[in-house]
């Protein structure tokens, strides 16, 4: 039975990454890319569907995890009457390996180790062929199945036994034992041992680096440096995606049908994270990410989708996945994501928001990305009308979402800019008479003057948290009535146990049965709405709270069920964390009374 999620950490390398469950067992592993079938997906199952167990055989009395200072190395320690047992689990990056290592360590008394090294290839289907060998002048575990090949390598290495390969040893006081999992295409020769204390150590320089770059006068900067380096770990290192999580199906309705599958490069997640990290000054990641989008979207601006693979490849067909029970029950599991052939009339707009940061921070356009970003834009001055899914991706009709005519106006509003501010090439005259139409068009058909509020869409007189975004992107000021008639009509409508709902499920206007939990990115905008706003002090109480449901090494799932007290939804979620970014940004240096022009980096 898996663990609840917030019992879960997260270790990657920037290809891949696993999820450990404060059990000492990585119940979630994809290789060699996020979105490869899994080779441990007890997750989403049982531990029949795969897993890596090092753990005290003996009862466990207490259980501490932690992060080492700055990086994504972690550690688990387990104390049992006997000892205490330290686990630290590594993904060395930047050698276009894919290992996981896992050293153990005695620190105190003797503890007895339990070892289950349990190998299913296929997301939990597949069983290997698993034999021992020697290569490279040692005995190596190997297990074969199709394209994988997992090569276990370690000081004690643990025998066959119905299916799995199973040890148990003691552990004195001093002694320390490392093992590591190293995965090749089946056809490959058993790679060479890595140089574990090198890469160790080049791993722990490279994250604390990447760390000490954060923001330290932002309120919870340790949480903020924490949601950062997540956010680093979620992007592709060699084609610069971002995925917006390494989990499929983690249920948003324990038991129900709202299960997605998010390992994929969303334009939507990634401009946002991105806009996150050139907020908090990593300037230069927005190179890669650039890059990766004029490789991705490449084409004719007429078959742009919302969502890719890392390498920018296009085919992502859902599917249900029959042989895995769910977490918690919850079924379908799906892989791939329906979503991808949606129109989602907000994406270039967040794109441009992005862009438009990078080249304020100093980078250049190249011909290529400014002419790609000019199609864009005129594609979407002959489309930008149409009825659409909206960012929440709903499955039930086609709408004129308010937010995402809202963000149709960011795109025209940025193309203008760029044109004014930046002297680039093109029709300024024409986006800015589109930019005008739209405004007048959400001002008119988005605002329900009656109630004071902008509505979900234009046919109804419901709200929706992402309507919160309207002073974010500059569409209105922040303390301009219609905003702030708003956040306390989302406020009325959307709050459960003080977190925000994105929409009220009970409408159907999402085609889906069942309901969700509040949604955590939404929570975080409203703390950046209120603090613009100039209600920073409440922000600032609610930002705190937010803040305070991060699990004990600083993650974040998509939602938050406050009935149960537990995460609920993919985990770690890059939305999550990047709008607890913002949220920070947003809240520098607070003082009552809302935002100035100085404050516009942060608040785009
Ligand atoms: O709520 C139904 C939809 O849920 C997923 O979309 C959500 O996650 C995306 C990735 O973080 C995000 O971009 C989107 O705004 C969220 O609504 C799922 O991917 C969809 O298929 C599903 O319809």
């Amino acid at each position: 039975m898996p663990l609840p999620i917030e019992d879960y950490a997260l270790i990657g390398d920037r290809g891949t990454a696993a999820l450990v469950g404060s059990d000492g067992s990585i119940d979630w592993l994809c290789l060699p890319r996020f979105d490869s079938p899994a080779c441990f997906a007890a997750l989403l199952g049982t531990e029949e569907n795969g897993r890596w167990l090092l753990a005290p055989a003996d009862e466990v009395t207490s259980t501490r995890r932690r992060y080492v200072d700055g990086t994504a190395l972690l550690e688990t320690t387990f104390t049992t009457a006997d000892g205490e047992l330290v686990l630290l689990d590594v993904m060395p990056t930047g050698d276009g390996r894919a290992d996981v290592v896992r050293r153990l360590t005695c620190t105190q008394g003797r503890v007895r180790v339990r070892h289950d090294w349990r190998v299913r290839t296929d997301y939990g289907r597949v069983r290997p062929w698993v034999s021992r060998e020697q290569a490279h002048d040692e005995d190596v575990v190997v297990a074969v199945a199709g394209p994988d090949k997992l090569v276990l390598r370690g000081p004690r290495l643990p025998r066959g036994r119905e299916g799995h390969h199973f040890d148990e040893f003691d552990l004195a006081a001093g002694e320390e034992m490392t093992f590591s999992m190293t995965w090749v295409r089946s056809w490959r020769d058993v790679p060479a041992p890595l140089g574990l204390t090198e890469r160790i150590r080049a791993t722990t320089d490279h994250q604390r680096a990447w760390s000490e770059r954060a923001p330290d006068d932002v309120p919870h900067a340790a949480l903020v440096q924490r949601s950062l380096l997540t956010l680093m770990l979620m992007t592709h290192e060699e084609t610069g995606g971002i995925v917006a999580a390494p989990t499929t199906s983690l249920p948003e309705d324990f038991g129900g049908e709202r299960n997605w599958d998010y390992r994929y490069c969303w334009l939507r997640d990634a401009a946002l994270t991105l806009e996150s990290l050139l907020g908090a000054g990593y300037d230069e990641e927005a190179l890669g990410w650039r890059r990766w989008l004029l490789r991705a979207v490449a084409g004719d601006p007429a078959d742009l989708q919302i969502m890719y693979t890392v390498d920018g490849g296009r085919e992502l067909p859902e599917r249900e996945l029959g042989h895995l029970a769910g977490y918690a029950g919850s079924r379908p599991v799906r892989i791939g994501n329906g979503a991808v052939s949606q129109r989602q009339n907000d994406v270039l707009g967040e794109v441009m928001i992005a862009l438009d940061l990078a080249r304020r921070a100093g980078l250049e356009e190249t011909g290529n990305s400014w002419s790609l970003q000019r199609a864009l834009v005129d594609e979407l001055a002959d489309h930008w009308d149409e009825p659409d899914n909206g960012l929440w991706e709903i499955r039930g009709p086609q709408r004129h979402f308010t937010h995402s005519r809202v963000m149709v106006w960011v795109a025209f509003d940025r193309a203008v800019r760029a044109v004014e501010d930046h002297g680039l090439p093109g029709p300024v005259e024409r986006w800015r008479a589109l930019r005008d139409r739209v405004r007048q068009e959400v001002l008119d058909k988005g605002y329900d003057a009656e109630r004071g509020t902008f509505t979900q869409h234009y046919d109804t007189r419901e709200v929706d948290a992402s309507l919160l975004v309207i002073p974010l992107v500059g569409f209105l000021p922040g303390d301009d009535p219609r905003v702030l008639g708003t956040i306390e009509a989302v406020q009325q409508d959307l709050l459960r146990d003080g977190l925000l709902l994105r929409y009220r499920t009970s409408s159907g206007v999402d085609g889906l049965s069942g309901h969700e939990h509040p949604f955590l990115a939404c929570s975080f905008w409203l703390v950046s709405a209120l603090a613009v706003a100039g209600r920073r002090a409440e922000a600032g109480a609610l930002f705190d709270r937010l803040c305070g449901l991060a699990n004990d090494v600083g993650l974040l799932s998509e939602e938050y069920d406050a009935d149960g007290g537990r995460m609920a939804g993919n985990f770690p979620q890059a939305f999550s964390h990047l709008a607890l970014v913002q949220a920070a940004l947003a809240l520098r240096g607070t003082q009552d009374g809302p935002a100035t022009a100085d404050d516009d980096r942060a608040l785009t």
